[in-house]
């Protein structure tokens, strides 16, 4: 624990809990983060009764660490470990599927049952069109004929379910597992359908961990050819969790021509190289620019940098995905624009098949 942390336990110290005992004595702080004066943590009470006793608990930590030097903003979001009383859950709702919580121990990395192949798509910096290649690559994949998963694990931004045009809470028929959604084709679990707005990017190392454990382990993949899954841009815990504790195929990197993106996408590789998770392929994203207007190509964001990376780490460029302004309505209205008849959608069923061949979907 850092000096900064250690700092704010001690005040946290001081906060009463209703039966006069601290926040710090019963163990409820959870994933504390202290950065450059910003502090965020998680109050896990341990039932969903005594979070919702918690209110006037979390003002007074708020202002007791508002009030120390150095201090600049207080986030706390309060979180119940275990069930949630029965007649505050509607029917149909799953009650002890609280994401978030700690993970379970594992041995070494582990699989999801019954799914052939899991593939990361990452990239080194937000915005370079990540969250656009893994609904379209599903898309494209599903149209093959292969059974296909799309687990959306962008913390910072999930974007599957308007990407993909569904965004409902997933049932839990049993208590225990989450039944997927399906659209397109495509087998759909994403972050954002089961926690609030915002409210995971808190989390930090082992609240993370338990979370994509169980979108992982609790979520009823059944039978897949390949599950994708859409990271968070960067190298952070997701990355670091996946990397350690679960058994990927490989990873796939996105990246547009850019130098700036490609120091980035370069540190990405690096970091799965270091995890022992395979790079599979590097994807310039924003390729080319054809203008719909006059046929006109150019290369906004520069030309080759992905190619000649790619050839310098002995791996193969998958795909030039052209920027086309048709590509991001499509991802706004829900339909992927592999899931059309447009041209757009043939550089996506080239890059699927290419997967196919390679036997990696
Ligand atoms: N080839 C493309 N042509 C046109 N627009 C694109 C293309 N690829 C992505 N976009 C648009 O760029 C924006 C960012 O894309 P996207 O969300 O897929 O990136 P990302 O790397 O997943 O970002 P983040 O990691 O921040 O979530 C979106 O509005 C998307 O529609």
């Amino acid at each position: 624990m850092s000096a900064d942390q250690d700092r704010i336990m001690t005040a946290l110290k001081g906060v009463q809990l209703p039966d006069g005992s601290s926040l710090v004595e019963r163990d409820l702080v959870r994933a504390l983060s202290v950065r450059d004066g910003v502090v965020s943590f998680v109050i896990e009470a341990p039932d969903a009764a005594m979070a919702q006793a918690m209110g006037g608990v979390e003002v007074a930590a708020r202002a007791k660490l508002e009030s120390l030097p150095g201090v600049t903003k207080v986030s706390i979001v309060t979180t119940a470990h275990g069930p949630a009383a029965k007649p505050a859950v509607p029917a149909g709702e799953p009650p002890s599927l609280k994401i978030g919580r700690h993970p379970t121990p594992q041995q070494g990395k582990q699989g999801v049952p019954g799914v052939r192949h899991i593939i990361a798509i990452a990239s080194g910096k937000g915005g370079v069109g990540k969250s656009t290649v893994s609904a379209n690559l599903a898309v494209a994949l599903a149209r093959q004929g292969r059974k296909v998963g799309l687990l959306d694990a962008d913390i910072y931004g999930p974007s599957q379910p308007r990407m993909m045009g569904i965004n409902k809470r997933p049932a839990s028929p049993d208590g225990q597992t989450i039944e997927p959604l399906h659209a397109h084709g495509v087998t759909l679990m994403s972050i954002g359908f089961m926690i609030p707005d915002g409210e995971a990017v808190v989390w930090r190392g082992p609240m993370l961990m338990g979370a994509m454990q169980q979108m992982l382990g609790q979520v009823a993949w059944g039978e897949l050819d390949v599950l994708l899954i859409d990271m968070p841009p960067g190298t952070g815990d997701v990355q670091l969790t996946l990397g350690q504790k679960t058994e990927l195929t490989g990873a796939l990197v996105v990246s547009t021509p850019q130098d700036v993106a490609l120091i980035d996408a370069r540190r990405g590789i690096s970091m799965f190289e270091k995890l022992n998770v395979p790079v599979l392929g590097l994807i310039e994203n924003m390729s080319t620019y054809v203008c719909p207007n006059c046929g006109h190509e150019e290369h906004i964001f520069g030309h080759g940098g992905v190619a000649e990376e790619a050839a310098k780490l002995d791996v193969p460029l998958l795909a030039e995905l052209p920027l086309a302004l048709e590509a991001r309505l499509a991802g706004d209205r829900g339909v992927p624009v592999a899931a059309t008849d447009s041209p757009l959608a043939e550089p996506y069923r080239k890059l699927a098949e290419r997967l196919v061949q390679l036997g990696l979907a």
